[in-house]
């Protein structure tokens, strides 16, 4: 019962019981819920920001290192969470509501990513209060809000601010398993205008048949990136992805059989389209392919794409975290794994869209990993869960990753019996 069950899953549940779903994050109770148990871990220290408004706070943990000249980690979670339909759900998502036989405790949040959020701060408490283990550089522990709505009030924000700058970070973790890039979003909405006319009549050039062709032109370009996915040419997350979301033309008359009005051909239709870039994929390609054939000017149509997001860093270089000896900081996180007995994947590229693009446009290498062992991937899904077994799991994985990341492995100085030796000068030392 509650009685015996261990602190860390109590306090999980109780993250998972705020309501942090947009469009109405709890953003104050998160923070105070993170906050009060970072408290209670004497060697932490933390501070709210707000950067944008007094509903946007973002809350920065720091444990400082001994040797504050080193370049800090950053461990990142975001606060928010998409929301639930309680309706499709077998238990309240937002009850925290574990199952009895199996341990599974299901909550929106629970794999994305309230569960890391926690995890950071259960490693820390663990490696202080197990091994009395002091970091040689300091790791900062960030909780954004906003990442599900695009981050740019979060992350993006925290990016370009001084305090950021300030806290001199070389390297950063984030969310999911081994990803070492991501897609950036594309909101495309095409436009297009006809003649109208009475219903009855057949005449070329009216606005839904313009969108039309425009739409059968965008759906072709789809299948071909989807035929080669399907080919096994490419992972899903390497291709331009383009997918339909709304469909709008016709005359609402709420009276009206179905709403609309039947008999009139509207002289306006829109369609929007969510469009995820790949880091390889050429922006300038995109946009000439968009105001070309998609939504060409002399079929009466017109476009508009909001770029959420950067596709490339400062120096012109594609968004991407190298996962090879050339990146020593991937060595550490590596190490750090497999000391907890862990095994990675291939790193991937990221099919959506996490804050990670943020903190690699300025160059810092980030990668978003989540610790969950054999575990159905319900990202925004129903019955999001995660087991109590992997929760615990994952807070000992972090602790050997934390530990590989933060010690000190410099010239002459004294290497972590469990660390590597690994080029000192490359860490930024
Ligand atoms: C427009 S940015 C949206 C970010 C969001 N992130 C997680 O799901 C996504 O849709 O990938
Ligand atoms: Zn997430
Ligand atoms: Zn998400």
């Amino acid at each position: 019962g509650e009685n015996q069950e261990p602190d860390p899953i109590y306090r999980f549940r109780s993250y998972l019981r705020i309501k942090t779903a947009h469009p109405n994050p709890d953003y104050a109770a998160a923070v105070n819920h993170l906050a009060s148990y970072a408290a209670t871990i004497p060697a932490l220290r933390t501070r709210t920001l707000y950067l944008t408004s007094p509903e946007k706070p973002l809350l920065l943990v720091t444990w400082p290192g001994s040797d504050p000249s080193l370049p800090a980690i950053l461990l990142n979670s975001h606060l928010d969470s998409v929301p639930a339909e309680p309706s499709k759900w077998t238990h309240d998502p937002f009850g925290g509501h574990v199952s009895e036989d199996d341990g599974k405790i299901f909550g929106r949040g629970a794999q994305d990513d309230k569960s890391i959020g926690m995890q950071y701060l259960e490693a820390i408490r663990n490696l202080i209060a197990d091994s009395d283990y002091a970091p040689a550089r300091t790791v900062h522990v960030s909780y954004v809000p906003d990442e599900e709505i695009g981050g740019s009030d979060g992350m993006g924000e925290f990016a370009r601010s001084e305090e950021f700058g300030k806290l001199n970070v070389g390297f950063v973790l984030d969310e999911f398993r081994v990803f070492y890039a991501d897609r950036s979003p594309w909101n495309l909405v095409i436009r297009a205008v006809g003649l109208p006319g009475h219903g009855s009549t057949m005449h070329d050039h009216s606005a839904v048949e313009n969108l039309m062709k425009s739409v059968e032109v965008i759906m072709k370009f789809r299948e071909n990136s989807f035929d080669l996915v399907k080919a096994g040419l490419a992972a899903s997350s390497e291709v331009v992805s383009v997918n339909p979301v709304f469909l709008k033309a016709g005359m609402i008359m709420s009276e009206a059989v179905g709403g609309f009005v039947m008999n009139v051909q509207p002289s306006e239709a829109e369609a929007g389209f969510d469009i995820r870039m790949p880091p390889m994929a050429d922006p300038e390609v995109m946009r000439k392919r968009i105001a070309d054939e998609w939504a060409p000017s002399w079929r009466n149509m017109s476009y508009q794409i909001t770029e959420k997001g950067p596709l490339r860093d400062a120096s012109g270089r594609p968004l991407m975290t190298a996962t090879d000896d050339t990146n020593p900081w991937w060595s550490l996180f590596e190490g750090g794994v497999a000391s907890a007995g862990g095994k990675l994947g291939k790193p991937e590229i990221l099919p959506s869209t996490t804050d990670a693009r943020f903190v690699r446009q300025l160059g810092i290498p980030c990668l978003g990993f989540s610790p969950m062992k054999n575990t159905p991937i319900l990202l925004h899904d129903h019955d999001e869960f995660l087991k109590e077994d992997v929760y615990l799991e994952g807070i000992r994985v972090y602790q050997h990753i934390i530990r590989w990341l933060s010690a000190d492995y410099g010239q002459g100085r004294t290497a972590e019996k469990e660390g590597p030796i690994c080029n000192y000068s490359l860490l930024g030392g």
